[in-house]
């Protein structure tokens, strides 16, 4: 969709508030008018003394008509600002939901920080338009119309020059705005950069310190600001050029007007009072320009600004809307033939892989790193769509189902834990709010949590800080795991899931995965093949393609990649007694 449609679409909603508006700003411009040709009626009527008896009659007027003019506009812009309101939280929600829906490839290429700042920082851009600039435009350039047909009415030569002015300042003012835009957009791209940088350097604060890179971090933010610096002065020096070529067109026209109209008085054309009139409306008829030059810089930073959301309008989404549900899941997984290349890579990372699992068996997955398990869970739930080859969760085709009801019946545990800047509850109840405190509990006790959980405070009510930042990487992976836990799934999905405990917590929570399995179709990968050798078939992937499959004792028959992979690892199992 283009630009003017999409913004077209979202004014849709408010048609008839904006009729209003329209009403409130046309009554408030006709209100506006009155008073200079009630001022040129006091000069020719009521000054030299022919009708002194309505002065007061005239004063009065003049009151009457400002107070309309402010009664209306007031209304005109409580009414608009509210509109402009609506649409800035309609707008940010719309892109927040199309994130939501946007394919995972998206996120694994554009930094968070920009889709932070378009969220952010973009909206307030609009936002500062809206609120200010858009309400007041409206209303003057309806005053501008309103007193244009005014002097058109009284004194036409005056419009005429007014038209010719408006004409020589159109022209410079449109090059140098277009300009300002450009020099903004560019501004925009780069603070945007300037703030995924700051974000992710302050989110890497572990590594910075560690490796000591503070003074490189911030030299780098120091050059992005200082390059931002440069644009910013250029589009603020040429905003202000385009400010003062309209504030000297807005000095030179009344004296135009009164040379022309003063020669017309001299030849009893007009009278004093029609020039005074025609002078009054001078203002009126500048205020659009005057508007748009004083805010050239907020209206050409909330263009770019706007585009930019209207980018994440237009993602492609994840799936289609209203797919079939896949219903309660059995637990039939099956890949067939499967091929996948990462968006923007050449090499293909899955290679005919097939995968067949049935209801409650145990499948596990090994093989070197890199070689694509984590990839294959991926494509399991339907975070990235194979090039070639089909999906089928109990025989149902998750191309043409809805992904997100076999991912909501599925509890992944997977190397990287992302916890919330909230309490131990909240993030133990994120995936199942309305678990009961038992079941709370008895989470809490088959993840090997309980412990700590004892020595903390505040209990459930201890907050776990940023990404989970006060926890260890093993306590942080055992409340993923209870979090799992309580939610029930028929599959399960353990991704490296014990690879931060050390020995003795992780046999502990073995024992509780083992005690989990039962009944639930569970995919474990492990590189600790002594955690899959139960499992009632395991997969070698090597390099995209499954190298070997079978259980344990067939594999070490095999003596090949398994084999291998299990005699490297037997002495180190033996020394802690695994085997
Ligand atoms: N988002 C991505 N974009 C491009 N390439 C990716 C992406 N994620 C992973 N890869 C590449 O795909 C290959 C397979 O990665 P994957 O994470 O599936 O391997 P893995 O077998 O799970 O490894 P590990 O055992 O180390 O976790 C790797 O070569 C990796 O570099």
């Amino acid at each position: 969709m283009t630009m003017f449609k999409q913004t077209i679409a979202l004014f849709q909603p408010y048609k008839w508030r904006l009729l209003l508006v329209l009403l409130y700003a046309i009554l408030g411009g006709a209100f506006a008018t009155l008073p200079p040709i009630l001022l040129g009626k006091l000069v020719d009527v009521v000054l030299p003394g022919v009708l002194t008896h309505v002065i007061g009659w005239l004063v009065a007027s003049v009151f009457f008509a400002f107070l309309g003019k402010v009664i209306f506009e007031s209304l005109q812009e409580f009414v608009q600002v509210k509109i402009g309101l609506d649409i800035i939280t309609d707008l940010q929600l719309h892109a927040f939901r199309k994130l939501h829906r946007a394919p995972m490839s998206m996120f694994a290429t554009t930094p968070r920080g920009d889709i932070l700042f378009r969220l952010t920082h973009d909206v307030e851009a609009i936002q500062n338009l809206n609120s200010t600039v858009i309400p007041r435009f409206l209303q003057q350039m309806l005053g501008a119309i309103a007193a244009f047909v005014a002097v058109i009415a009284i004194y036409w030569p005056a419009a005429l020059i007014m038209l010719c002015v408006f004409v020589i300042y159109l022209g410079p003012s449109y090059l140098l705005g277009r300009k300002v835009r450009k020099l903004s957009e560019v501004q925009r791209d780069m603070l945007a950069d300037l703030y995924a940088h700051m974000q992710e350097s302050i989110e890497s604060i572990r590594l910075v310190r560690s490796f000591v890179t503070e003074e490189e971090e911030t030299n780098t933010q120091t050059v992005k600001l200082n390059a931002w610096k440069k644009f910013a002065i250029y589009a603020a020096l040429i905003s202000k050029v385009n400010w003062r070529l309209g504030q000297m067109m807005q000095i030179a026209s009344p004296g135009i007007v009164m040379l022309v109209g003063g020669f017309a008085v001299w030849q009893e054309d007009i009278t004093v009072g029609t020039l005074v009139a025609c002078i009054g409306f001078i203002p009126a008829m500048f205020n659009p320009i005057r508007a748009l030059a004083e805010n050239a810089l907020l209206i050409q930073q909330a263009i770019p600004a706007l585009h930019r959301i209207y980018e994440y309008l237009d993602l492609p989404e994840e799936q289609a809307a209203g797919l079939p549900v896949v219903g309660t899941v059995r637990g039939d997984l099956e890949m067939e033939n499967i091929w996948f290349t990462y968006p923007g890579t050449e090499e293909p990372v899955l290679r005919g892989v097939t995968l067949e699992v049935q209801a409650g068996q145990h499948i596990g997955i090994v093989g070197a790193s890199g070689g694509g398990k984590s990839t294959l869970i991926q494509l399991l739930l339907g975070l990235y769509s194979p090039e070639q080859g089909t999906v089928r969760v109990d025989g149902k085709d998750m191309m043409t189902h809805d992904r997100n009801s076999f991912r909501q019946q599925v509890g992944v545990v997977s190397q990287e834990t992302f916890l919330l800047n909230s309490t131990l509850r909240q993030n133990l109840l994120y995936a199942c709010p309305d678990a009961s405190q038992a079941e709370l509990d008895a989470a809490v006790q088959a993840s090997g949590l309980s412990e700590f959980l004892e020595g903390l405070e505040a209990g459930y009510e201890t907050v776990v800080g940023e990404r989970g930042l006060k926890l260890s990487g093993g306590q942080r992976q055992r409340v993923a795991l209870a979090r799992a836990i309580l939610r029930h799934p028929p599959v399960l999905i353990f991704d490296e899931a014990t690879s931060s405990l050390d020995g003795a917590t992780e046999e502990r929570v073995q024992e509780s995965l083992e005690q989990l399995m039962p009944g639930r179709t569970t995919i474990t990968i492990a590189h600790r093949l002594v955690t899959v050798r139960e499992a009632d078939q395991i997969l070698v992937l090597d390099r995209g393609v499954v190298a070997e499959r079978g259980t344990h004792e067939e594999l070490l028959k095999l003596q090949g990649q398994y084999y291998r992979l299990y005699m490297a690892q037997y002495s180190e199992l033996e020394k802690e007694g695994a085997v």
